[in-house]
C-alpha cells in the first residue's frame, strides 16, 4: 500500500432520479496521472465531488493514504464565474488559496512561493493583470496556479480545457504533465478529449452507464468511447 495515494471501494451514488457509479473500485498510485473519461452525466464530476469529500457516497468509500488528512488537495473546478470585469490581478487571485486570513499582506514565505507558482505556470509577465482581462488559457492558468499554491499531493482538474482552443489546450495538459513528472504531484483529470488524455496520462477510468474500466492509458480503446462534446 505503500505508493497508493487514494482507493475507492464498492462507490456507488443514488441520485432521485439516476444512479451513477456502479461499484466502482479503484486504486490510484502516487505521482501518476489518471484521466477520468466518458460521455455526458455518466458521473464523472459526482465521482470527484466523492473524492473531495463534497458528497457522501450512497454506497462503498473512499480511503486515502496514509489517511485523509495527511493528502493536500488543489482543486480546478469546472465553472468558474470571472467576467471582464473581474478586477483582481492574477497574482492577487492565486493568493486567495493561502490559507492566513490577513491577506493581502502575505509572509514572506508565501510571497516567495507565490512568485515561485506564477513561474511555474507562466504567468509572471502577466501577475499585475486583472484576471477578467486575461485570455482563456492564461484564466485556466490562473486557475491552476491557484490550486498549486497550498503544493497540494493530489491535483484535481475537472475539464480545465474544455473551454480553450486546442493549442492552448495541448499547452495546459503539458504544463500539468511536466508538474506530474518534476515535482511527483499526483494528477486526476476529467476530461472529454481523449487523444490528449492518451498524450499526457498514466492511467484511464472510463465511466459507462452500466460499467467503468481502469487501466493503463495504452489501453484505452478510442472506439470504446461514446460520446462526450467530442465523438472521436
Ligand atoms: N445533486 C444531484 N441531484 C440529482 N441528480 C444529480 C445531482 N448531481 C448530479 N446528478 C445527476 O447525476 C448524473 C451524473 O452527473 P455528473 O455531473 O457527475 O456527470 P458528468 O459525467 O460529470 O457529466 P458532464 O460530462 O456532462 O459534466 C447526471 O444525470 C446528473 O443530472
Amino acid at each position: 500500500m505503500d505508493d497508493l495515494i487514494l482507493a475507492t471501494k464498492d462507490l456507488q451514488e443514488q441520485f432521485t432520479e439516476k444512479r451513477v457509479l456502479n461499484n466502482l473500485t479503484f486504486q490510484l498510485r502516487r505521482g501518476r496521472f489518471l484521466s477520468i473519461v466518458g460521455e455526458n452525466g455518466v458521473g464523472k464530476t459526482t465521482l470527484l465531488r466523492i473524492i473531495l469529500g463534497q458528497l457522501k457516497p450512497t454506497h462503498g468509500s473512499v480511503t486515502f493514504y496514509p489517511n485523509r488528512k495527511a493528502v493536500k488537495i488543489g482543486y480546478v473546478p469546472q465553472f468558474r464565474n470571472i467576467d471582464d470585469e473581474y478586477p483582481l490581478a492574477v497574482k492577487n487571485f492565486v493568493a486567495l488559496n493561502f490559507t492566513q486570513h490577513h491577506w493581502p499582506w502575505l509572509t514572506a514565505a508565501e510571497r516567495a512561493r507565490l512568485t515561485a507558482v506564477l513561474q511555474e505556470t507562466k504567468l509572471l509577465d502577466i501577475k499585475n493583470e486583472p484576471l477578467g482581462r486575461t485570455s482563456g488559457g492564461e484564466k485556466q492558468r490562473t486557475y491552476l496556479a491557484q490550486a498549486l499554491v497550498i503544493k497540494p499531493d493530489l491535483l484535481i482538474l475537472d475539464e480545465s480545457t474544455a473551454s480553450l482552443d486546442p493549442i492552448a489546450k495541448e499547452q495546459l495538459l503539458r504544463l500539468v504533465r511536466h508538474l506530474n513528472q518534476t515535482t511527483g504531484i499526483t494528477v486526476i483529470s476529467v476530461t472529454h478529449d481523449v487523444p490528449l488524455a492518451k498524450q499526457f496520462s498514466d492511467d484511464y477510468l472510463l465511466l459507462q452507464p452500466d460499467g467503468y474500466q481502469f487501466g493503463p492509458i495504452d489501453q484505452l480503446q478510442v472506439s470504446e468511447y461514446q460520446g462526450g462534446e467530442h465523438h472521436v
